[in-house]
């Protein structure tokens, strides 16, 4: 197929983290396209390299919350995904702007789809439209159907609950040139993977305290976690089979899955930092619950104290110590029957890649050696 006769596909928030994972998926999997579209806030000029003889990588530089950007983006195009959000539960940003960028920009993707006459779009979504509320109500092995006590308070999951609803009621509404409108939605658990921001914070906290983690979350607690790999892919199958069988996935949820372990949040980490030399303290939390939270109002205390002169924004607050320490695991299997979805990446092979790019974060990290001599080692 030469480059020109495929289809256009738009990647919303394509230069991020799942985004740029999503667009090499696309190139290497995905024969039908002819043009993928980055279109984000902030570019990363070295997707576009990845051009190739059969596929055009094109950055489009826009502002999802503008609609005439997201306008001049799908026009043309085949199918959209949306990826692009704030992803945001520390305060780094105020609420309103992830309203904007979040909800708005997702009604402007809508929008434009309804006038380009774009007739698909698959919408990242996140396990936060469901959970874990801040009540402690596990959410255990769960899946699509599963009753639970949902709860949102927070700017971020709240902006993602309303921006799915959007999306899922879209679906089947009459479009330009007559045809319809077909969306689904994705809700991935926490995504680990190469180029994981929170991964690099904890990898640089640990070499501040000698490459030991202090444990502070219970080890009972499981948090379930996917492959940024095997999130990518499930995206493009999901991105194909809608066009094959829209009936079966227009205006449904899936959650992402794949074999990695269900372990608590640090466990977790520790799979990937025990290789760097990283050792985790203690077989239980080393301060009592209610001392972690004292920490997490202190640290909303100094955002406040120091809002208007610097963005204060540690990773504990009240919010993320509720989602970290409530069991949030899916079991399901869904993606599997409507479309097919079996994980491309087994857990060793995204273990070891995610290994590999942490190591590298050793070697790429000018002051890492800086910070290994002041720190001396408490872990020998
Ligand atoms: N990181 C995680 O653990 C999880 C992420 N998700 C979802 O996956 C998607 C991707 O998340 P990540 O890759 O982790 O985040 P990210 O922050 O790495 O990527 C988001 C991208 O959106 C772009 N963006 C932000 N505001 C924009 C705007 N106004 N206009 C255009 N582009 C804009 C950013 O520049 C960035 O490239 C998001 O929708 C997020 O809600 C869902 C579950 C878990
Ligand atoms: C108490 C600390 C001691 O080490 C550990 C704190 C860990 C938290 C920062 C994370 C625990 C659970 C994470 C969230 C979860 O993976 C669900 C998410 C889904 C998204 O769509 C965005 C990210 C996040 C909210 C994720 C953020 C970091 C945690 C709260």
């Amino acid at each position: 197929m030469t480059a020109g006769s495929g289809q256009v596909y738009v990647v919303t928030g394509g230069c991020g983290f799942l985004g740029s994972h999503l667009v090499r998926m696309l190139l290497e999997h995905e024969k039908n396209i002819s043009e993928i579209r980055v279109f984000d806030l902030h570019l990363d000029e070295s997707l576009r390299t990845l051009s190739n003889d059969r596929v055009r990588v094109r950055l489009i530089s826009g502002d999802i919350s503008r609609l005439a950007d997201v306008q001049e983006a799908l026009h043309g195009s085949h199918l959209v995904i949306h990826t692009a959000s704030l992803v945001d539960v520390w305060g780094r940003v105020p609420a309103s702007k992830i309203t904007e960028v979040n909800v708005t920009g997702t009604e402007n993707v809508l929008q434009a789809c309804k006038e380009e006459g774009v007739q698909y779009l698959v919408y990242t979504s996140s396990m936060e439209v469901v959970g874990p509320n801040i009540h402690g109500d596990h959410f255990y092995r769960g899946n699509e159907d599963t009753e639970y006590r949902i709860y949102h308070k927070e700017p971020y999951p709240l902006s993602k609950a309303k921006a799915e609803k959007l999306v899922l009621e879209a679906n089947g509404i009459k479009i330009k040139g007559g045809k319809m409108l077909y969306t689904c939605s994705l809700r991935p658990t926490g995504i680990y993977g190469e180029g994981h921001e929170l991964m690099k914070q904890f990898h640089r906290q640990g070499l501040r305290t000698g490459r030991c983690v202090f444990r502070a979350l219970s080890p009972a607690i499981e948090h379930g976690r996917v492959y940024v790999g095997n999130v990518a892919w499930m995206h493009l199958l999901a991105a194909r089979q809608l066009q094959i069988h829209p009936s079966t996935l227009g205006g449904q949820v899936y959650f992402c899955y794949d074999s990695s372990p269900y372990k608590s949040y640090e466990d977790f980490n520790m799979e990937f930092l025990s290789a760097c030399g990283f050792k985790i303290i203690g077989s239980r939390p080393l301060v009592p619950y209610f001392l972690l939270y004292l920490l997490a109002l202190l640290n909303v205390l100094l955002q406040w104290v120091l809002h208007g002169f610097i963005t204060y924004a540690p990773i504990l607050n009240p919010y993320t110590l509720a989602v970290a320490s409530t069991t949030f695991t899916v079991q399901t299997d869904k993606a599997e029957k409507h479309f097919g979805y079996q994980p491309l990446y087994a857990w060793e092979e995204a273990k070891m890649r995610t290994i590999t790019w942490v190591k590298s974060l050793e070697v790429s990290g000018k002051d890492l050696k800086d910070v290994d001599e002041k720190s001396n080692y408490c872990c020998s």
